[in-house]
């Protein structure tokens, strides 16, 4: 285990999209009393202020530029997480779809991934963090003390996704969503720079037939078993 940290240890949850890495984070950093840090909502953030300024998604001068003029923000609200992007809250608006394929294009630019990282680092440094994503136990903290990939068949995450759409009135069909979520996976595995992948150390968990609540067992038993490890020295 890693130097002792200020605040606990650091917990890295990634994998694709619709796998359960925001419900599981959220879940288990209310049982540890942890901070929850949405990656994937700083990236969205980035695409939803790159879209309004009409910054192409491959310029990487203007998104450069644009990242050095973001101060990208988490506020509790009750039992979710506000996302503010220099003091507006566009929590509802980087959800959509368009928005997710327009974040996986951005995230695979350099000048994005190495603004963010300084970010999420100074975010999570000293522990009691849980932080989602697709590259926290590869990049972000590769001494990270807990490390989960959490995945599922793309026909089941594409039906949750669907599900979560459908609830929020988006008329995309089963198949559309299912074929989204593979062009994403396909993008942010395939990228040069940290592509969605498994860390060695990472305990994977496929959760394609488990409940949230199966996956939140595996997931504080882990991370208590892990703490106790710590503690022994
Ligand atoms: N193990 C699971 N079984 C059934 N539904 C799940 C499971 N994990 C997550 N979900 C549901 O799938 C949808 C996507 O989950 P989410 O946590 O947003 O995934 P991700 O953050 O990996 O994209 C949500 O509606 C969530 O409630
Ligand atoms: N650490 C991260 C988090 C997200 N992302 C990118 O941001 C996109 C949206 O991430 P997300 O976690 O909000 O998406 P979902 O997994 O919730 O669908 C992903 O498809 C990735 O392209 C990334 O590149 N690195």
């Amino acid at each position: 285990m890693s130097a002792v940290r200020e605040n606990g240890v650091i917990v890295a949850i990634d994998g694709p999209s619709g796998a359960g890495k925001s419900s599981l984070t959220k879940l288990l950093a209310r049982r540890l009393g942890y901070i929850h840090i949405d990656t994937g909502a700083m990236f969205r953030a980035v695409a939803l202020m790159s879209k309004r300024a009409g910054i192409a998604s491959d310029d990487d001068a203007g998104l450069a530029e644009l990242c050095r003029g973001l101060e990208i923000t988490f506020v509790r609200d009750g039992e979710n997480c506000r996302v503010l992007a220099n003091g507006e809250d566009v929590s509802r608006e980087i959800r959509s779809e368009e928005i997710g394929l327009l974040t996986s294009a951005i995230s695979a630019r350099k000048p994005v991934r190495e603004a963010l990282l300084i970010m999420q680092r100074a975010m999570g440094a000293k522990g009691g963090v849980i932080l989602e994503g697709r590259d926290i136990g590869t990049v972000v903290f590769p001494d990270a003390e807990v490390k989960f990939f959490l995945s599922a068949s793309a026909e089941e995450r594409g039906r949750r996704r669907y599900l979560e759409l459908a609830a929020r009135g988006d008329q995309a069909t089963l198949e559309e969503t299912i074929a989204k979520v593979i062009q994403r996976d396909r993008q942010d595995e395939g990228r040069e720079h940290a592509p969605l992948k498994q860390a060695e150390d990472a305990l994977p968990i496929d959760s394609t037939s488990l409940s949230i609540d199966q996956v939140l067992t595996v997931m504080e038993n882990a991370v208590r078993e892990r703490l106790v490890q710590g503690d022994k020295g």
